[in-house]
């Protein structure tokens, strides 16, 4: 297992970078701890894949340093960082059985007989490969092909961290469900540090302990899914994990009240003037939000509800903008207007994105 630090990482891809916008990633410096199972998640094209490459070392970083548990590993080749990497598509050598291919990377290393037939069988088990062990890899299915990929990430037990990048794309819906699951399981007894690229918010939230959400090159936010939830760090981060994501209104802050066109909202805090010509904006989830009864609350439009089945999605509007809000199986939705109340406690103030921290009490 390792830690791994990233000090003052930054990448373009450029010859000579002069603006943020020619960065794939822009600076940044993060501690990812021994053992931890951490996912990288975010749109296509954010830089998840530049992040772990420079990881693997397969990218050299235009600036800043990678360390692994201390020691500074930049510019060392792939081959001497002791790591294990599983990609999109099958790696395999279709010309060796199952099991050749789970041996190989240990073989490869000297390692002895008996301890390789120990973990080939852990590993086949694992995955569920045992009755495929000694069939060609030639002529099998693209998510068998994938499992042995898998197989041959998982193998060593002395790698330092295990590299993913969007590992269970080819593999099909029910089958990705239990995959997921038997690799939180492995990392859980094993405690190597593993990075599991994804653009899915379900894959990198059941998977993971600690989420780092990035956006434009950016990491956004690197939490628990708790805190991504609760407090999401930036405005991409509460539309982009949640179903329906958080909503995120423009608004004008004046100390524990925003404004969103006619409605007040309280704030569960008072906030000090945001600077001007900044984006003033509050996020709300859904789930923070109730039908508020008497003349509490604010009004809103109704547009439609969505019953789910576990509960109703209220499709409305506020002063001509999307607003949902999550309610209960049972509840009676008035037919004529309804009003809305936010948890104070869950309202949050953004600028230009960003959380801001509230200046004091209520
Ligand atoms: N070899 C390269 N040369 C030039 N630009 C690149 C190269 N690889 C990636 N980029 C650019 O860097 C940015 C980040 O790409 P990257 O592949 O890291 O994103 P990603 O989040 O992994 O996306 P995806 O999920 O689509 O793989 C994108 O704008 C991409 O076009």
């Amino acid at each position: 297992m390792a830690r791994i630090e990233l000090a003052r990482l930054a990448h373009s891809y450029k010859a000579n970078p002069s603006k943020p916008s020619d960065f794939a990633l822009k600076e940044m410096t993060h501690t990812w701890e021994h053992g931890g199972a951490y996912a990288l998640l975010g749109p296509s094209g954010c830089g998840k894949t530049t992040l772990l490459n420079i990881i693997s070392g397969l990218v050299t970083p235009s600036q800043g340093a990678v360390l692994f548990d201390g020691r500074d590993v930049t510019r060392l080749p792939t081959e001497k960082r002791n790591i294990a990497q599983v990609f999109q598509f099958p790696v395999i050598y279709d010309t060796m059985t199952v099991a050749q291919n789970l041996a190989f990377p240990l073989k490869n290393r000297g390692v002895d007989r008996a301890t390789i037939d120990r973990r080939i069988a852990e590993v086949s088990r694992m995955l569920g490969l045992e009755r495929e062990m000694n069939r060609p890899a030639r002529g099998l299915t693209a998510d068998m092909k994938q499992k042995i990929s898998l197989g041959r990430g998982l193998v060593r037990a002395d790698v330092g961290a295990i590299l993913f990048d969007e590992p269970l794309t080819v593999i099909d819906p029910h089958m990705k469900w239990l995959l997921r699951a038997q690799l939180k399981r492995v990392h859980e007894e094993s405690d190597v540090t593993m990075i599991y690229v994804t653009h899915d918010q379900t894959e990198a939230l059941t998977f993971a302990d600690k989420v780092v959400v990035m956006y434009d090159g950016e990491v956004v936010q690197l939490g628990t899914p708790q805190e991504l939830f609760e407090r999401p760090e930036h405005t991409f981060v509460g539309y982009f994990i949640g179903s329906p994501g958080m909503n995120v209104l423009p608004a004008q802050i004046d100390g524990d009240r925003a404004h969103v066109g006619t409605a007040e909202i309280r704030l569960g805090a008072g906030y000090a003037p945001l600077a001007a010509g900044v984006k003033s904006e509050i996020g709300i989830r859904p789930e923070f939000l109730r039908l508020a009864a008497g003349g509490e609350g604010f009004p809103v439009a109704l547009k439609r509800v969505e019953d789910i089945g576990r509960h109703k999605i209220l499709r409305c509007e506020l002063d001509g903008r999307p607003l949902a809000a999550i309610a209960p199986e049972a509840a009676e939705i008035p037919a004529d207007g309804i009003r809305l109340s936010a948890d104070p406690a869950h309202v949050h103030v953004y600028a230009d994105g960003h959380r801001v921290p509230a200046s004091g009490r209520a």
